[in-house]
């Protein structure tokens, strides 16, 4: 089972919000839909669920999977206020006019895999942010889906209570099978549970790649821009020498690059000091962090920002060093 979202496109009114976005889901897979507010991220979601038709391009789902099992989980998950939690969860197998011993058996399993147990007959008015998302997703995983559609589950939770949704999260899914499309605008949670992530800004798809791929390749400084986990240091490169200021790096070049270029160099990379180390940096700034201190360097000019760093060195603003960078460090065009 899976989707094949080929090349849709959607206006509203005259205006493109999105344009020929293509994409695949595979059984059982995590997909996130990562990228700034307004980018047509839920529309696609919409489009998926069959609420908007695309006005060109295709949605497919392929084996045997259907939109008939497809569940949307929208943001701000609208529980039934005037149903208790059970009821709650009940709905959609009552009126699928499921038998009511099997309805029985069901709503506590999901209570149970919840941990919903002695809120049965609360109200949604009753519960907290984090009990209510977790009866909506119980709601929606009673109905047994191939495909969870999640438009920000978790952007109205705060961090311990994000933390515990991830986990509900990839145990539900690895124990019931269902593939997930999750709209989000988090870098760290995009990180964290997806198989695969499709980039979408200015309407379009950037990039999809694993987070790994992405972390460490990403195709354009628009899409580093979005993972926001970079400085960059511009310089100039010539085949994969890379030169700042008076220093010299060698770097990955793959798409072979000439001229005037940035550096990526991820804020947590783990870089050391070396007394012949390749770059030359001042110390500009010192943060002290229980993952490992924050260093701001000025190299060439330019700000340069460690976080978590490791350095057997203690240091102090105004001294110089010769830092070494993780090789294979990724150039890209400038803006
Ligand atoms: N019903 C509508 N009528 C007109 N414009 C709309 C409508 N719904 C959404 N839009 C516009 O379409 C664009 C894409 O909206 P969409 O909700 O898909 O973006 P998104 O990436 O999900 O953003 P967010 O992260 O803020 O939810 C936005 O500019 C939005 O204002």
């Amino acid at each position: 089972m899976g989707l094949n979202v080929k090349e849709i496109s959607y206006r509203y009114e005259k205006r493109p919000v999105v344009k020929d976005v293509s994409f695949t889901v595979n059984e059982g897979e995590i997909v996130t839909l990562f990228g700034p507010s307004g980018a047509g991220k839920t529309t696609i979601l919409k489009m998926i669920a069959g609420l908007l038709t695309p006005q060109t391009g295709t949605v497919e789902f392929t084996g045997n999977n259907c939109r008939a099992n497809t569940l949307l989980v929208f943001q701000d998950y609208l529980l039934f206020p005037h149903m208790t939690v059970r009821e709650n969860i009940a709905f959609g197998l009552k009126i699928r006019h499921v038998a009511r011993a099997e309805v029985r058996q069901r709503v506590a399993e999901m209570v149970t895999e919840f941990q919903l147990a002695g809120l049965e007959k609360q109200y949604p008015a009753q519960l907290s942010g984090g009990q209510q998302q977790r009866v909506a997703l119980a709601r929606a995983i009673i109905l047994r889906p191939k495909l969870l559609l999640l438009d920000e589950p978790f952007s109205s939770l705060d961090g311990n209570l994000r933390q515990q949704m991830y986990a509900y999260l990839r145990r539900l899914q690895a124990r019931y099978h269902f593939a997930v499309i999750m709209v989000s605008h988090d870098q760290q949670e995009t990180f964290l549970l997806s198989d695969r992530v499709v980039v979408i800004a200015n309407h379009q798809v950037q990039q999809v790649a694993s987070p790994q791929k992405l972390y460490t390749q990403p195709v354009s400084r628009l899409v580093a821009d979005l993972l926001g986990c970079f400085n960059y240091l511009r310089g100039t490169v010539k085949g994969t020498s890379f030169q700042v200021g008076t220093s010299q790096l060698t770097v990955a070049n793959p798409d072979h690059l000439q001229g005037t270029v940035e550096l990526l160099v991820p804020f947590t990379c783990k870089a050391t000091l070396r007394k012949d180390g390749d770059l030359l940096a001042t110390v500009k700034d010192v943060f002290w962090q229980p993952a490992g201190p924050t260093v701001v360097f000025q190299v060439d000019n330019q700000r340069l920002e460690l976080r978590q760093t490791a350095f057997t060195q203690e240091l102090a603003a105004g001294t110089q060093v010769h830092l070494d960078l993780p090789a294979g460090g990724r150039v890209v065009r400038c803006h």
